[in-house]
């Protein structure tokens, strides 16, 4: 993050007026437009040269320490040797002035890594002077620590700093006040003295809170800080408090010295924490102004003192309610539970989520879950399991809302309570409905044959030809007891397809048939079949089949599922049997007749048909000529053409209706299968259905359910990259299984890509695991993932950034990108079967950031850059990247220039312009990447 610094930046650095800055730079011959303008590094070391010049010779007679300046003129370059000149040298070393055509000229260091060494530098400069008061310093720090969590009371600790008694022999005014340059390494305000809590405030910015947990934010107490000549002085403050974490965050002990003065604005910013000796280093030289109280800077240029310290306070009384709500983990302090606590949490949630509930810091929870062995981002879906973990320990109890519970809730938000709605019904209300069936038993038992034995028998005449369509479920009508009754069977055999309906809730089928061949006896399915209908409390018809077999035994069929609590009428249990023969047709009659015996005898089947629909979709397709086509069973109310409905996260208009024959229909009444027409997507098998008043309601809850939907897969996804998942199938071995990590620039690519390679049909022995896909740009997790599983990576139109390209080259990560999905497939597919040639692989040759766009009305848009890596070469190919997703793409470098001159390449950390020809989408912060093929060495 080298951004060009701008004026008032560097002013309120320095501690100076914006405007005092503005004229050094005139003076110095650059011209800025005012204190908001951006200006070159090297413009801006010499402008801080410069005006550190001027402000030591201003502070000679301030009682700063002298040493204050000589650490601060290291900070600009590393290499310099710290001097008390903190002038122009580094400019000097500059390696090129910046080109003309894109005024931005950079250094290879970012400000924070320059600043970083220089800090470093300074530390090992301050180390010594902090030894020697290092000693002193720990004790208090000691009794600090030691009464940490005593002092959190409110009387105690008005202040973050007051957390932690100020050691009775604080030397107080008179000497000079520490932290009033908070740069300074003499001064020891980098060098607090072993803080207790390192980051016991998770809500100042400077202790990095919100940050990822990584090895640097591990709290190290005690760690030696130099610097600290002030034993009395150290306040262990929160601020910059986490010497580990410090790094990053240069500085924020400065503003915790800043206190005892008063006016102390620096607690979200820098100033020297401690582990990383930045107490001392800082360009400012002249000591922290601005920041600091120190000679009444603070107000003068614009950052005073009050509007910090008021939210500082706020911070601070936050900090202290959450102390002493609760004992810190890892660190930080999150307001706990009772371990009663119930906290409801939707599928998918992060611990952003989380946070909101309990009112606490996401950053915290950050960390606690990470003291818990768990490495995750706030705004990461977490699984169920981690939730868990993370809640027991502060006292919560999780409940992650069921699917069916979520989308009842979901469905409420509109003012749709389903359950309350069929409490309402009176028996006035209600109407019978045919009973639905579905056929289950083991394989080949003639399930298949059974359905199309009912569906051909065409019980009642009049239905010429019988049913011709397959749609999922169809209705049969048979005289039963003198009466015309109808029976909707679900076309679907096979308890699999039973219990995932079941599992997306719903329950459509009212009586199982189940069916035993007469001749094969009752089988491992059979059993499996039995449990799952009489764990869905559904009643039991069986049909022994293919009594035609010679070696058929029926009696024994009835003796075996005695075994099974299914007994038969005859041996006095309450099971019909029927024996049929499929093949046959024999008994199909008498089935019927037991289907509807057993249904009137033991269930109300009844249902409001006056009511906007519900139901369930049975089967779904799309259909070329159609689009979405969906065979929903009517559950309540009727269903008409022309009403607004949704289902799953399918929603639309019903356009048309069809029945099994293939007829219209007009409307649907409860237990009526019809197929649908007008959907704007495939719903699946089980998704439950309602029409809505309005189209619009329809849509949103869709919507809502899809967003629902994501939530829950990413939780998922991210158990899937847990690392058990890579042993078991390292465990497997035998399957080679080629692993993939799948981005793109929007879901619907990602989805269709996705699709189609895992239709890529190879032999068995291989086997292809989408690990996990999603849509932006190639991450480091996706790296880290892809380095756990041995996964390809795949971008679609997106990039990675800058970390993860990194990191994949350091993992040997093979990440691969495509434009065009075909690309894709092939590739894939042929790897999959072993012939992937050794080919031309795009190599990534050079990367500029934009930093300015010079528009043209000759030339077009021309970006000023500067090469972050590698080199850009003329008539390269290029392509822009904006926030890691791919603008343009196959765009020629029409013109690269510095200096005004043409060149033919520019490397790493010097500027150019390059223009892309006619592509003017060019913005500042997109990458201009350039390609190279390279011919890929085979593996
Ligand atoms: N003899 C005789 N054969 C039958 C009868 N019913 C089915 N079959 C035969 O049994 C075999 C299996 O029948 P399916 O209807 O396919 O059996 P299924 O249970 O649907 O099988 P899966 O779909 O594989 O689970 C077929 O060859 C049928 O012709 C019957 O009543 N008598």
């Amino acid at each position: 993050m080298a951004a060009k610094p701008r004026v008032h930046e560097i002013a309120s650095e320095l501690g100076v007026d914006s405007k005092i800055a503005l004229e050094k730079l005139k003076q110095m011959g650059e011209y800025v437009k005012g204190p908001s303008s951006s200006i070159e590094p090297p413009v801006a070391r010499r402008l801080k040269a410069a005006l550190e010049a001027d402000g030591a010779a201003a502070k000679a007679a301030a009682p700063a320490p002298a040493a204050a300046a000589k650490p601060a003129s290291s900070t600009v370059k590393p290499g310099v040797k710290p001097g008390p000149k903190p002038a122009a040298k580094p400019v000097v070393e500059e390696p090129e002035a910046p080109a003309p055509a894109a005024p931005v000229a950079e250094v290879p260091l970012t400000v924070a890594e320059r600043q970083a060494q220089a800090e470093e530098k300074a530390a090992h400069a301050a180390a010594e002077k902090a030894e020697q008061q290092a000693e002193q310093a720990e004790k208090p720090a000691a009794a600090a620590a030691a009464t940490a969590s005593d002092v959190a009371k409110p009387s105690t600790g008005p202040k973050p700093g007051g957390a932690v008694p100020r050691p009775a022999g604080a030397p107080r005014p008179g000497a000079p006040r520490p932290g009033n340059n908070p740069f300074s390494s003499s001064q020891g305000m980098g060098s607090r003295p072993a803080q207790p809590r390192p980051g016991n405030n998770p809500f100042s910015s400077s202790q990095g809170m919100g940050q990822r947990p990584s090895p640097g934010n591990i709290p190290r107490p005690q760690a030696p800080r130099p610097g600290s000549p002030r034993p009395g002085a150290p306040r262990p403050a929160g601020a910059g408090g986490r010497p580990g974490g410090g790094f990053q965050r240069p500085g924020g002990g400065g503003g915790a010295g800043a206190r005892p003065g008063g006016a102390g604005g620096g607690f979200q910013r820098p100033g020297g924490a401690p582990g990383g000796g930045f107490g001392g280093p800082r360009p400012a030289g002249g000591g922290g102004r601005g920041r600091g109280p120190g000679g009444g800077t603070a107000g003068a240029f614009g950052r005073g003192g009050g509007k910090s310290k008021s939210r500082k306070s706020k911070r601070t009384k936050r900090a202290e309610f959450e102390m002493r709500e609760a004992p810190s983990l890892g660190g930080v302090s999150v307001p706990r539970g009772d371990g009663n606590t119930v906290i409801r949490l939707r599928r998918g949630s992060s611990i952003s989520d989380f946070a909101d509930k309990i009112d606490a810091n996401p950053g915290s929870l950050v960390t606690v879950l990470f003291h818990l062995g768990e490495m995750a981002t706030a705004t990461e879906s977490l699984d169920e399991a981690t939730f868990e973990v993370l809640g027991a320990e502060l006292g919560y109890k999780i409940q992650v809302v069921s699917p069916e519970d979520e989308d009842r809730e979901l469905l409420e938000g509109f003012d749709i309570d389903l359950d309350q709605e069929l409490e309402n019904e009176t028996d006035d209300d209600l109407a019978a409905r045919p009973p639905v069936v579905t056929v289950m038993g083991h394989v080949d038992h003639g399930k298949t044959r059974l359905l199309d034995a009912i569906r051909n028998a065409n019980v009642v005449a009049g239905e010429a030809g019988g049913i011709t369509q397959h749609i999922g479920a169809y209705q049969v009508h048979t005289e039963h007891e003198g009466i015309d009754r109808a029976i909707t069977f679900i076309d679907t055999p096979g308890h699999e397809a039973f219990t995932a309906m079941r599992a997306r809730g719903a329950q459509v089928t009212d009586i199982a048939i189940l069916v035993v061949a007469a001749d094969d006896g009752i089988m491992p399915q059979t059993i499996e079949a039995l449990n799952h209908a009489q764990s869905a409390n559904v009643p039991i018809v069986v049909a022994v089949n293919k009594i035609d077999k010679p070696d058929a035994n029926p009696a024994k069929v009835r003796q075996q599922l005695t075994e099974f609590g299914l007994v038969a009428e005859e041996y006095g249990g309450d099971v019909l049997f029927v024996d049929v023969s499929a093949r046959e047709g024999i008994g199909i009659q008498e089935l019927l007749d037991a289907v509807l015996l057993t249904a009137d005898a033991g269930l109300d089947l009844r249902a409001n048909p006056d009511k906007d629909a519900r139901g369930v979709a049975i089967e779904a397709k799309l259909d070329k000529g159609r689009g979405a086509v969906a065979t929903v069973l009517i559950q309540s109310g009727t269903l008409r053409v022309g009403d607004a409905i949704v289902a799953g996260t399918a929603y639309g208009r019903v356009r048309a209706m069809a029945d099994e024959n293939g007829d219209a229909v007009a409307e649907a009444t409860p237990a009526r299968p019809v197929q649908v027409q007008g959907l704007s997507s495939v719903p699946r098998a089980g998704d439950t259905f309602l029409v809505t008043e309005e189209d619009r309601t329809a849509r949103q809850i869709a919507e809502k359910r899809e967003a629902a939907e994501r939530n829950a897969l990413l939780a998922k996804a991210r158990k899937r990259i847990s690392l058990e998942d890579f042993t078991r199938a390292l465990e497997e071995g035998k399957v080679e299984s080629l692993n993939l990590i799948i981005k793109g620039d929007v879901s619907g690519a990602v989805e269709a890509l996705e699709e189609s390679l895992l239709k890529i049909e190879v032999d068995e022995s291989v086997q292809l695991r989408i690990l996990h896909r999603g849509v932006g740009a190639v991450t480091e997790s996706d790296i880290d993932l892809a380095t756990i599983d041995n996964a390809i990576v795949i971008g679609f139109n997106v990039r990675p950034d800058v970390k993860a390209r990194e990191r994949a080259a350091r993992e040997g990560v093979d990440v691969r990108f495509y434009s065009v999905i075909y690309n894709a497939i092939d590739d894939i597919e042929n790897s999959l079967k072993g012939m992937l040639k050794p080919e031309y692989e795009e190599v990534q040759s050079g990367v500029a950031e934009i930093r300015e766009v010079f528009r043209s009305s000759k030339f077009g848009n021309i970006a000023g850059v500067i090469v972050r890596s590698g080199t850009i070469t003329r008539n390269a190919k290029a392509r822009v990247i904006r926030d890691g997703v791919v603008v343009g793409d196959n765009l020629a470098i029409e013109s690269l220039r510095r200096f005004k001159d043409d060149v033919t390449e520019v490397r790493t950390d010097f500027e150019a312009g390059i223009g892309l020809g006619k592509f003017n989408d060019i913005q500042v912060g997109d990458e201009i990447e350039t390609i190279e093929m390279r011919e890929k060495p085979r593996a």
